[in-house]
């Protein structure tokens, strides 16, 4: 379940263009330098992980009754079987359609010779817009390792395509998890937010921006209560030269409209603060099941969150705790520089005690309702991608939530705010 709509991507620089396939060599070929530690730790990471014991892999039986949707997964896997490399297939027996990105295909496998489940994300990379959003997801996950960051395992590179092996999410995005729990209390939320906090927190000290943070890119690792949560798609992330201050000045304008913060919509230098922005979206978006900034009108979105106009009126905000809204008050600050970072967010008596002193009183029924009011209004006008089963919100991810290229952001920077 996603709450994304409008997506704002990097103009394509000239640089990074002619600099993308030089990476992705650089990547493949990286014996020395900056690549080459990464490299290596994911080759061992890799090679622990397919040692572990050799599963049989028996096909179904037939008391194993498959469902519907996955034969229908399976049915579009099968089309994807054929655009796959034959080096990539000989290694990865493809299961399953997961989903679909603006560049990518995510799919389903099973390793042939361990069994192991992974998801593996096919890029077509010819063009340079794609190239740029694969060198900028490569980049970062070469480099990371870290229980609440998704794990890369291997990569594939073709002159065309790009093949990403990943861990494998099953658990669900952020909010179906908030949903299917059917139960919801401030506690949980903490739980979740630290998490997410955690692998956020580990980024910045690396000098990475994520610059897309929405629940759709929060997935969760396994379906059970003790799952991971596991920051995604890296697509827009980029690095700063000078690591854990997070004071480089960026500039380039992109990610997701109803996430993104002040400073870039008014195009000024930003930092690694844009992320804490996005989670304190996240924080009222995972306590309520309703967002801090929405409107249809982009010129009004985009007023609303430079001037810091949301409240916490209406359903269940009453029964939300002060140090719940403390915690949000204190992200969404339009000043990046007084912004709490991630260090000092999990250091927020919200969250060290775990809600332990707020109510715990149950919250789940306003998220859903507000979650589903959003569903339905969304559908009668666009039919967005909110609240919708996973089988609609693949086709209907493609057609409205389009990443916006050269956005005529300048529009929006010469309104009279
Ligand atoms: N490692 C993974 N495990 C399970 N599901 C995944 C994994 N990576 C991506 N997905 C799912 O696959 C789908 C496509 O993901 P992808 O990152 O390619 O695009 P996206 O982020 O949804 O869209 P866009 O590229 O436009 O931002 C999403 O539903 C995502 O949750």
């Amino acid at each position: 379940m996603g709450c994304g709509n409008c997506k704002v991507m990097p103009e394509a620089s000239k640089k990074g263009c002619v600099n993308v396939m030089q990476s992705l060599v650089a990547f493949s070929k990286a014996r020395e330098g900056d690549y080459n530690e990464p490299k290596k730790r994911l080759e061992k990471q890799r090679s622990l992980w397919l040692s572990t014991t050799v599963k049989n892999c028996q096909p179904p039986s037939d008391s194993q009754e498959q469902t519907h949707s996955d034969r229908q997964q399976q049915d579009k896997a099968a089309k994807y079987k054929d655009k796959f490399d034959p080096r990539v297939t000989a290694r990865y027996e493809i299961k399953a359609l997961i989903g679909r990105g603006s560049y990518s295909r995510v799919v389903r496998v099973e390793h042939r010779a361990t069994c192991q489940p992974f998801a593996i994300k096919m890029m077509a990379v010819e063009a340079p817009e794609a190239r740029e959003v694969c060198t900028s997801e490569l980049g970062v996950l070469w480099r990371v390792r870290h229980a609440n960051v998704i794990q890369l395992i291997e990569v594939f590179q073709f002159p065309q395509r790009v093949y990403m092996v990943l861990e494998l999410a099953t658990g669900g995005e952020l909010l179906d998890r908030v949903i299917s729990k059917g139960h919801f209390t401030e506690q949980d939320a903490t739980q979740s937010l630290q998490m997410a906090l955690a692998g956020v927190g580990y980024l910045h000290n690396l000098g990475i921006t994520h610059r897309d943070l929405k629940p759709e890119n929060l997935l969760y690792y396994h379906p059970g209560d003790d799952s991971r949560l596991l920051v995604t798609d890296f697509g827009l992330a980029t690095f700063g030269d000078t690591g854990a201050d997070c004071s480089w000045p960026l500039k380039t304008t992109c990610g997701t409209l109803e996430y993104m913060a002040p400073e870039v919509l008014l195009r000024r230098p930003y930092s690694c603060a844009v992320d804490m922005w996005a989670l304190g979206v996240i924080a009222y978006i995972v306590l309520s099941g309703s967002m801090p900034f929405e409107d249809d009108d982009h010129t009004r979105l985009y007023r609303s969150i430079v001037r810091r106009k949301y409240s916490f009126h209406g359903e269940p905000w009453p029964s939300v705790s002060n140090l719940a809204k403390d915690f949000i008050q204190r992200l969404l600050v339009v000043d990046p520089g007084t912004r709490l970072t991630a260090d000092q967010a999990i250091h927020h008596p919200w969250l060290v005690t775990m809600a332990a002193s707020c109510s715990m009183r149950n919250l789940h029924r306003s998220i859903s309702q507000n979650l589903r009011q959003r569903a339905s209004r969304s559908s009668s006008r666009s039919s967005r991608a909110f609240g919708l089963s996973q089988p609609q919100r693949v086709i209907q991810h493609s057609l409205n939530n389009p990443r916006i290229i050269g956005r005529p952001m300048e529009k929006w920077y010469q309104l009279q705010l």
